[in-house]
């Protein structure tokens, strides 16, 4: 960081997370296209905001579309793609929201470099445990069926690798538990941590 000195501000994270009455972290969903991510993400945030939890989403279509536009599905564009999202949901952090992310982030390397970005004790990863089959099947948005007719190329789980997270915090299988209950159990999951958290 050359000539870059980063100013110290009046106002830190710990009194943002005093002003907002909880701690800030990353709640990080990783899973394949269709594994039910954004669906878990979006009642997990509106159960939390409905508790009075200052929350943010970021999402991958949403992310790509934007601050993204600009790459690609290759390994490397996707490494690109997590990183930036990792930064700026380390800003969100210390703004002292809860941030709920939704990414396939498919390598278990590329997932270790946004934890260590956020830091490990800001991060905690949900797997999104659907068999590619159910995925497939429910095909939400018909890439599925683009990606088998060759028309996407390394499109996840057909022509690009998906390595499923060795150790997550928490693993969520969508076929034995329906929608609502996953997110309730998720949220319990995540007051302890924005509890605790916040005492430390
Ligand atoms: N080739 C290929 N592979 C996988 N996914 C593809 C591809 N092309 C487009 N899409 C759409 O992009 C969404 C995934 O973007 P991400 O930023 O989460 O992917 S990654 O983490 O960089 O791997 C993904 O969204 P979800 O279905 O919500 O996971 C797809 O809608
Ligand atoms: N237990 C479950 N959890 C999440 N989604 C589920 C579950 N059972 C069925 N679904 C359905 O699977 C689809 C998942 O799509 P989506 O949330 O967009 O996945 P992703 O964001 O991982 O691509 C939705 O149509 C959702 O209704």
């Amino acid at each position: 960081m050359n000539n870059i000195i980063p100013h110290t501000f009046q106002v830190e994270r710990k009194d943002r997370n005093a002003l907002k009455g909880h701690s800030s972290f990353v709640c990080w969903f990783t899973g394949l296209s269709g594994s039910g991510k954004s669906t878990l993400a979006s009642l997990v945030e509106y159960k939390l905001h409905e508790e009075g939890v200052h929350t943010f989403s970021l999402d991958g279509d949403n992310v790509r579309g934007g601050l993204n536009n600009n790459l690609s599905f290759s390994r490397e564009d996707r490494k690109e793609n997590l990183r930036r999202i990792a930064e700026v949901a380390k800003l969100f952090v210390d703004s002292g929201e809860v941030v709920i992310a939704s990414f396939i982030s498919p390598l278990e390397s590329d997932r270790k470099y946004v934890k260590e970005i956020i830091g490990q004790e800001d991060f905690l990863e949900i797997f999104v445990d659907t068999p590619i089959e159910i995925c497939e099947a429910r095909d939400v948005k018909g890439l599925y069926k683009k990606a088998r007719a060759g028309e996407i190329k390394n499109f996840t789980g057909i022509d690009a690798p998906y390595e499923a997270p060795v150790q997550p915090d928490m693993e969520i299988r969508t076929e034995e538990a329906d929608p609502e209950t996953a997110a309730k159990n998720i949220v319990e999951f995540l007051k302890t941590k924005l509890e605790n958290h916040y005492n430390e």
